[in-house]
């Protein structure tokens, strides 16, 4: 079985380490890349084991109607990574995103073109098993602990805040959770973002420094007690197995679906 692949943000962080993983998996073939920049008509230098010179498209609609693929990963940035999947399911590739910060909407829509087309489509906002396992035990915690903060803490040159695993967390966190406005009722910001942002009366706290990856504590306290449910992603590696059971899942599916915990 070979799956071919095309990738968006080849010189990224993630994609970078993106080709790396399809270059060790034999039945991976990256077929084209998409990037803003085209300093050669060819990927150079990607790949011990590619043998074919890998094409690079700054059109994605060129890429797409020129390069037959069963794939699409994504790893750029939610305005190019929205055009990017349109595209994808229009010309029928199946798009497994890990680009974060895709609105509600922008899934909503998504999800009605994928179902429409019968194309199927991952969006997993986290593809590092820890990270689904954090996100879960928050669901169940929240069961019994309404009051819950959520701090994400990144490296200095992620784009968008809160962070996707974040929003997903307490978007997860909502399903089990009884709504609740937390703090004091007449609580007040005395400086515009103290309280970081709220998802249904839940807090979100964003931290961005040199040196961090991504790392996420979720805080559940209740009368004498405090429970902390925390994931470190050391490196990049460490979202790879979880983008490769994406690429052999989406093969299989007909229809979008939102979060790496849905297939697993
Ligand atoms: N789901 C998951 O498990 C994970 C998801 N992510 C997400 O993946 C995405 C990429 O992360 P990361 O690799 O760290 O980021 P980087 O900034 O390192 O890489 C992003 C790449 O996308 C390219 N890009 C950005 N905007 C555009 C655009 N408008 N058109 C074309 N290319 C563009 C950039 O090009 P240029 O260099 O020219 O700016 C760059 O090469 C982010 O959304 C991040 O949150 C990250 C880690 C894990
Ligand atoms: O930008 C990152 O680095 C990461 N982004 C994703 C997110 O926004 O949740 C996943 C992971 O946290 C790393």
């Amino acid at each position: 079985m070979t799956i071919n692949i095309i990738l968006a943000g080849p010189r990224g962080k993630m994609g970078n380490e993106a080709i790396k993983m399809i270059d060790q998996v034999p039945d991976f073939n990256l077929v084209a890349v998409i990037d803003r920049k085209n300093e050669g008509k060819f990927l150079k230098d990607v790949s011990e084991h590619t043998h074919a010179a890998v094409p690079i498209f700054v059109e994605p609609e060129e890429c797409f109607t020129k390069v037959e693929a069963d794939v699409f990963i994504d790893l750029t940035s939610p305005e190019t990574g929205f055009i990017h999947t349109k595209l994808a399911l229009e010309h029928h590739v199946r798009p497994v995103i890990g680009t974060s910060g895709f609105s509600e909407e922008s899934v909503q829509e998504l999800k009605a073109i994928a179902s429409e087309r019968k194309v199927g489509c991952i969006i997993a906002p986290n593809f590092a098993i820890g990270a689904i396992l954090m996100m879960k035990f928050s669901q169940m915690a929240a069961k019994y602990f309404p009051d819950v903060e959520i701090i994400e803490m990144h490296h200095d040159q992620k784009v968008d805040a809160p962070s996707g695993t974040a929003v997903k967390t307490a978007e997860m966190i909502r399903k089990s959770r009884t709504e609740k406005k937390q703090g004091h009722p007449d609580e007040r910001e005395e400086l515009a973002g103290a309280r970081g942002a709220e998802i249904d009366g839940m807090h979100i706290h964003s931290v961005r420094l040199p040196g961090l990856v991504a790392h996420q504590e979720v805080i559940f306290g209740g009368p004498g007690q405090l429970f902390t449910i925390k994931h470190d992603s050391l490196n990049r590696e460490s979202f790879m197995d979880g983008i490769k059971t994406s690429i052999y899942k989406v093969m299989e599916l007909d229809e979008l679906v939102y979060g790496l915990e849905n297939i697993l």
